[in-house]
């Protein structure tokens, strides 16, 4: 990995979401599904996965035979990490609000669940069972009634959905699924085919094609934010362990051949020795091939002359992750403005949190923390306004708002508030 002053770095970002070949690929793909459906998904299923599916629905009796395939430790740890997902976002819900003002007008909002929404869930180079929580949880907090999931239908080569995936979907309560992956599925989702009716909303991560398909169908169904290739931005001073930095930075390296992990740092030895360490772990990491690319194209270590720097750096990058591996990081978090989720310290390594903490790890990737927040609870929910006025209250105010209305040329606006005053004999 490169060492490089913060200062001529220039992070590769995706400015037109995927290159001309990837986002003509996923509008093809979304035609195609719009005018063939099923028989689209199961030619993608083909071209993309290397499967053959019949049945594109999961039947009740896979989903509950999954649970044969999968271990008691698994299961335990699932359940935990879903008590703590479930907890967290359980602090997130809204309600509904009303306000009766002295005048007897009333003005309040409704909060209702989404109808129905779509989950996307990765699976094409790894499995995420934790991606379905993350998904999952927030949406049944919320208290959707129709919940979709789609996944692919075949992981790293191996034919089938991952039981693990079909065993967390169960455990959160989804029933309805689906063997789609990739921007098929997300087309699926938002325009229907005969097996999939259409949602709302369509949440969740996944990789380049995923995203891209995302941003194209938004508008048709609404979308939670890009959550595509993950990144990491690691800020550490003299006193991190560069046996931990290194092994943060491959925990994020690893999921895409697209995936940033980049260190910031004041150190000079710090950088010299996690540069040192990256080989060393990488070397006999499972992933290899993978983390190998994502560390060379997209990885670097950038040196900074104080953490205030470093802060500075971290804005500017607007990172899905950034671990605060310093001797005081409570110092540093009122002043990280742009980050998907901040780790705090030693112990808080990024797996920490997607995993189990509780916050979720559907997260805004390339940048897009500068506006975009976690998965949450508010995205699976829609407000409407409500104002009830009363009569003295249409008296004491028609005035002003027929001033605003002619100040914008409305009269109509302004003479159906007329219409009234003049019938309660109130026209000034
Ligand atoms: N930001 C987050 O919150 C978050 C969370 C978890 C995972 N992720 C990201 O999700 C991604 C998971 O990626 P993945 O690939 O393992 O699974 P995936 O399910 O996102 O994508 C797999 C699908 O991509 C499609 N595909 C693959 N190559 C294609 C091609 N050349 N042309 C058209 N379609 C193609 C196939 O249909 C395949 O089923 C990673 O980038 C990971 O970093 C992000
Ligand atoms: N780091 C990914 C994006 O936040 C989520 C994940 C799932 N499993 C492992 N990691
Ligand atoms: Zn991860």
């Amino acid at each position: 990995m490169r060492i490089l002053p913060a200062s001529e770095f220039e992070l590769k970002r995706e400015v037109e979401y995927g290159s001309p070949e990837q986002n003509e690929t996923v509008r093809r793909i979304i035609e195609e599904v719009r005018q063939d459906g099923d028989a689209a998904l199961r030619r993608m299923a083909k071209e993309f996965d290397r499967v053959e599916v019949a049945e594109l629905r999961v039947s009740d009796e896979e989903i509950q035979a999954a649970y044969a395939q999968v271990d008691a430790e698994f299961l335990a740890a699932l359940r935990q990490a879903a008590a703590n997902i479930r907890a967290f976002h359980e602090k997130q819900k809204r309600t509904s609000w009303m306000d009766l003002q002295p005048d007897g007008s009333l003005l309040g909002q409704i909060i209702r669940p989404l109808k129905r929404v779509g989950l996307y869930v990765p699976g094409g180079k790894a499995a995420y069972p934790s991606s379905v929580l993350m998904n999952a949880i927030p949406a049944i907090v919320a208290g959707v009634p129709e919940i979709a999931m789609v996944t692919p239908p075949a992981t790293a080569g191996e034919e089938g959905i991952n039981p693990h995936i079909l065993v967390a979907a169960a455990e959160a309560g989804v029933k309805e699924i689906y063997r789609a992956g990739g921007a098929q599925a997300v087309a699926a989702l938002a325009y229907g085919t005969e097996s999939i009716q259409p949602v709302d909303k369509i949440v969740g991560p996944g990789n380049i094609y995923v995203a891209l398909a995302k941003r194209f169908v938004f508008g048709v169904v609404d979308i939670d934010m890009i959550a595509g290739p993950t990144d990491i931005v690691v800020l550490a001073d003299e006193h991190a362990d560069p046996e931990y930095v290194a092994a943060d930075l491959l925990a994020q390296a690893e999921h895409d051949e697209m995936s940033p992990a980049i260190l910031v740092t004041t150190s000079q030895d710090l950088a010299e020795s996690v540069r040192l360490e990256l080989w060393r772990q990488l070397d006999v990491l499972p992933k290899k091939a993978i983390a190998a690319v994502s560390t060379a194209t997209r990885g670097a270590i950038l040196l900074v002359n104080s953490l205030d720097e470093g802060v500075d750096v971290v804005n500017r990058l607007a990172p899905e992750h950034c671990e605060l591996l310093v001797q005081e990081p409570f110092n540093l978090l009122p002043r990280i403005e742009n980050a998907g989720a901040i780790f705090l310290g030693a112990y808080s390594t990024e797996p920490v949190g997607d995993y189990f903490a509780g916050p979720n790890h559907v997260l805004p990737t390339n940048g897009t923390a500068r506006f975009s927040s976690p998965l949450n609870v508010d995205d699976f929910l829609k407000k409407s306004s409500v104002i009830h006025y009363s009569k003295e209250a249409l008296i004491a105010n028609g005035d002003m708002i027929m001033t605003l209305a002619r100040n914008e040329g409305l009269e109509g606006h302004a003479r159906a508030v007329e219409v009234r005053l003049k019938k309660e004999g109130k026209l000034k």
